[in-house]
């Protein structure tokens, strides 16, 4: 492995959280973000956190900069498109589940691949990339051509590749081009972070194992696939390791629970834990997650 540096590639939007009597709690958030805020918050000192996107030159651009500067998440690769802007989502709980309303089809991020070279640099060294289905839905086809290149490139020279395919059927053009992109991206990757519930229907797996085994048939050595408020199954092609959560506390707001759980886990094999350790530390972050609104939970809530 390379130096102890994280890249994430994705995208930020500013986040409306809560909602009550129509009162509303400004963030910023974005499953790639958030997945970089716990590894950042749970990682030491030792560990450079990078977050790779496009914002624009508003004021919300300039704050979404700030922020991630002064939480330690290091903004030398994000690119600047001046006529656009950060997109936006608004969470809704309805069911006791959670729910997004976006608006980024115009959004800065979705530019994030269109220079190549920067692209390049920005994986430059990385000893961990980390991005997701979000990630690619956002992108133009040849926008997706030069990141899974750039990715390819920085696993050749010694990073790990991490990914979440992290469906989400309103951003793709078609349920079928979403499943064949997603598989064609998860066979480029060392570890691959499924949600069981959200795979089932698109590719019929019947069990957490049938969802493990698609991505271990494609090479994956490590696939860690989530069942939200059930345990979680982690493969590899000689283990199986089954790790349920302790019950939670209180659900306010499941937002980020998967990308927390992949921060906990990640950074817990990047301090050379073993899967079930890690799987065990995924669990504890994301439940101390869900007791709070929004994506991203301050770092003194972690300990
Ligand atoms: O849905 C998205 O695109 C987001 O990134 C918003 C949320 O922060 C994310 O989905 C939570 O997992």
């Amino acid at each position: 492995m390379a130096g102890k540096r994280i890249v994430s590639i994705g995208e930020c939007m500013i986040e409306m959280s809560g909602g009550e009597d129509r009162t509303y709690r400004l963030g910023y958030a974005g499953d790639t973000l958030n997945t970089a805020w716990y590894l950042r918050a749970l990682l030491g000192k030792g560990w450079d956190v990078d977050y790779v996107t496009a914002l624009g030159k508003d004021r919300y651009s300039d704050d979404i900069r700030g922020f991630l500067k002064d939480n330690h998440i290091g903004t030398d690769h994000i690119g600047t498109i001046p006529e656009r802007r950060p997109g936006l989502y608004m969470i809704h709980q309805d069911k006791g589940d959670r729910h997004f309303t976006y608006w980024r089809d115009q959004s800065a991020a979705k530019l994030l691949a269109d220079d190549k070279s920067a692209l390049q640099k920005a994986v430059e060294g990385a000893s961990l990339v980390y991005f997701s289905g979000i990630t690619l839905a956002i992108l133009a086809p040849k926008a997706r051509g030069r990141l899974l290149e750039a990715i390819v490139k920085a696993r050749d020279n010694g990073a790990k590749i991490a990914f979440d395919t992290n469906l989400r059927p309103a951003l793709w053009s078609s349920p079928r081009v979403m499943a064949s992109v997603l598989t064609a991206a998860a066979s480029l990757c060392d570890i691959v972070l499924p949600t069981h519930t959200d795979e089932a229907p698109l590719f019929g797996d019947k069990s957490v194992d049938d969802t493990a085994d698609r991505y271990l048939e494609l090479g994956v050595e490590e696939v860690v696939v989530k069942d939200g408020a059930k345990e979680a199954l982690i493969a590899t092609a000689s283990e199986r390791v089954r790790i349920s959560p302790k019950p939670a506390e209180k659900v306010v707001d499941a937002t980020g629970a998967g990308d927390s759980f992949n921060g906990g886990y990640l950074s817990a094999r990047l301090n050379g834990k073993s899967i079930r350790e890690a799987a065990e530390e995924a669990h504890r972050v994301a439940g101390v997650v869900i007791g709070h609104k929004g994506a991203l939970v301050e770092p003194k809530f972690l300990k």
